[in-house]
């Protein structure tokens, strides 16, 4: 089926979005952060996103996200607009995984350990309705110890179980905002064949964002890139010589 056949599971038309001021307002003269995006997401596409520091990728995964709110129309998520409709992230249909989980609570200035004793199983078997035969992959993938306690483990190992967690339903749209940047070389490796998996038999749409290129070049369908919150290149990945020739990072640099 080819591109334009095949229906979008995320749509975007002439996407804005600003950070207001503290009072949540709009602040005078300040471009917004995301500008004028229109972009349509195959099913099954692993887009690759890329921009430099303060390009706005979080900010536009978070509002693809339905984690900011933008107007109903010019942004679809399945069908629907993703704020307003909180089931679509409740279903686990659409997933974002991004930000760190603290192993302190910040609380007005101090911070606190967090003192509870929870092991990794524990927490991802308190997700209800989850295929078993699923879960005992995802957590084979990622190497999650069942027995590791969530208040010792290292930042890498926390990280994996914040995957797993994300993973465990199966997705139709994920948005991936840098997870992979505490994961050793293996871990990477395998859970980016995973995902691959998942698009081509699921059918699930992947945006990541990332500045590590390490072993990417043929991970991708299409190429995003983002500069001053503008979609400055969008582009099949079969069209972009420097993947075929292992040169992503030069592509960046380009
Ligand atoms: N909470 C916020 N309030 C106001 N402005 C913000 C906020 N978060 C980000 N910004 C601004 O939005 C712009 C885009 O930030 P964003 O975090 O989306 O960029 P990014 O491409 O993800 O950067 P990085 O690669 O460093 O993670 C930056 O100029 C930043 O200063």
């Amino acid at each position: 089926m080819s591109e334009e056949e095949n229906s979008p599971v995320l749509e975007t038309c002439d996407l804005d979005f600003s950070y207001p001021d503290i009072d949540g307002r709009p602040i005078p003269g300040v471009p917004p952060v995301v500008q004028n995006m229109s972009i349509r997401i195959p099913r099954g596409a692993r887009c690759l996103l890329l921009g430099s520091n303060g390009a706005g990728k979080t900010t536009l995964l978070k509002v693809l996200g339905g984690k900011h709110m933008v107007p109903k129309e010019s942004i679809t998520v399945l069908g629907v607009p993703p704020f307003h409709n909180t089931d679509l992230t409740a279903s686990g249909r659409l997933s974002y995984l991004g930000g760190n989980w603290e192993r302190d609570i910040a609380f007005a200035g101090y911070s606190i350990p967090m003192q509870g004793d929870i092991s990794a199983l524990q927490m991802i078997e308190s997700l209800p309705g989850v295929d078993p035969t699923r879960r005992a992959k995802i957590m084979q993938v990622l190497d999650v110890d069942p027995d590791w306690r969530m208040h010792r483990v290292s930042d890498g190992q926390r990280r994996r179980v914040q995957i797993c967690l994300g993973l465990l339903k199966p997705p139709e749209v994920l948005l991936l905002d840098e997870i992979t940047v505490d994961l050793d070389v293996l871990a990477r490796a395998d859970l980016l064949d995973f995902l691959k998996e998942e698009s081509e038999q699921r059918g699930t749409g992947i945006i990541y964002a990332t500045h590590i290129f390490d072993g990417l070049e043929r991970w991708p369908t299409h190429i995003m890139f983002l500069s001053g919150g503008r979609l400055k290149v969008w582009s099949k990945a079969e069209d972009i010589p420097e993947l075929a020739n292992d040169q992503l990072l030069q592509l960046a640099e380009k």
